[in-house]
């Protein structure tokens, strides 16, 4: 990876250095879907993914409810409490500058919905090209990492960028950078392959008669999506779902936005994944190494919550609802604060990426 060893130095302009679902198949799927807000969260066709209730839709919502109404709603109290234990990450500035004064920055990136925005086919899910730059620019300074449910393969396609290091499959196929896609770290999961193919197959026979389902094969785990299902039929896709693990118990079931998630019963998601790769940097342990992890779902709680359990490393939430969760700071969305100028020069860069150079 380019420039593994640049450091934070207070000359850069200051930055860098800028939540298991423990789900089970005992959890009850699609449950708590939160009364308030509905049809602001219907508006902006992302908020409601996970059911939270929401200020949120999308941050110009706000601001005309802000400005149209001087008694502002328990909503918007909620989420102003909220960002007092989460704050911004941009407005924490120089906060997290201070806190990576002098350390090497490691920079862990979610792929959809942190770089890339979330829309109703994943196929078309893809980084902008602005995106992509700045993404580039990260990895000319400090090791970075894409750490994603998607399969690595796919990833890699859309984010293109071969300087980088890959975690897919929820962090069970892990890559190094360069251009050759058979170079594996780490394949945790491997004996699973011929039952995850399986049960692939399994899936899409069964939910062929459910319109608007669609699975998705990220090669250890799959995504069973519901996002263009109709409501009413969302129960008896997870039952379908559901029917065909009831043979393979070493499968689990999470819930993640809008689509089911399969993976293998085994002790390691995305908080061992970048534990893994912390340490085939050398950097386990450091206590001059700081790593920043983005990521906007539930997975990502498993990173955040190993690195505040580590005391060592910065979470950042992308979300515009308040969640619970154990990422030390938040941001609306990865485009946030677009235009604010970067220290490293560039006059206007997604929010992520000035938060992080
Ligand atoms: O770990 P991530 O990079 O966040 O991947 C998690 C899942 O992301 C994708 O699904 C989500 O994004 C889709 C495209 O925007 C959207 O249509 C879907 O509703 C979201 O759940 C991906 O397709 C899944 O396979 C990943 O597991």
């Amino acid at each position: 990876m380019a420039n593994q060893d640049v450091v934070l130095r207070p000359d850069m302009g200051g930055i860098a250095s800028a939540a298991a679902m423990p789900g089970s198949s005992s959890r009850p799927i699609f449950a708590c879907r939160g009364a308030a807000s509905t049809s602001l969260r219907r508006r902006s066709g992302v908020d409601d993914d996970y059911g939270a209730r929401s200020p949120c839709a999308t941050s110009w919502v706000v601001q005309a409810m802000r400005a149209s109404s001087p008694a502002r709603s328990a909503a918007v109290d909620e989420y102003a409490a909220w960002t007092r234990k989460h704050p911004s990450a941009l407005a924490s500035f120089e906060q997290i500058a201070a806190s990576a004064k002098g350390k090497q920055v490691v920079v862990f990136l979610d792929y959809d919905g942190t770089l890339s925005p979330i829309v109703a086919d994943p196929d078309t899910a893809f980084i902008t090209g602005e995106m992509r730059e700045a993404v580039r620019g990260v990895a000319k300074h400090f090791p970075a990492a894409i750490v994603t449910g998607r399969c690595v393969e796919k990833v890699c396609s859309f984010v293109g960028l071969s300087e980088l290091y890959y975690a897919g499959s929820h962090g069970m196929d892990i890559k190094g950078p360069g251009s050759n896609a058979e170079e594996v770290l780490l394949q945790p999961a491997r004996e699973f392959l011929p039952v995850i193919a399986e049960v692939y197959e399994a899936l899409v026979e069964k939910t062929k008669s459910t319109p608007g389902a669609r699975v998705e094969n990220n090669k250890f785990c799959l995504s069973v999506h519901f996002r263009c299902v109709d409501e009413k039929r969302w129960s008896p896709l997870a039952e379908q779902v559901k029917e065909v693990l009831r043979d393979y118990p070493d499968l689990r079931l999470n819930e993640g936005r809008k689509v089911l998630e399969i993976r293998p019963s085994i002790m390691w998601d995305k908080g061992k994944a970048v534990e893994f790769l912390l340490q085939s940097l050398g950097f386990d342990g450091r206590s001059d190494v700081l790593p920043l992890y983005l990521g906007d779902d539930r997975t990502d709680e498993d990173a955040f919550k190993m690195l505040r359990k580590r005391g060592h490393g910065l979470g950042i939430l992308v979300s515009k609802c308040p969640r619970e969760t154990d990422a030390s700071y938040s941001l609306q969305d990865p485009t946030e604060g677009y235009g604010v100028p970067s220290p490293l020069g560039a006059v206007e860069a997604p929010a992520i990426i000035i938060v992080i150079v």
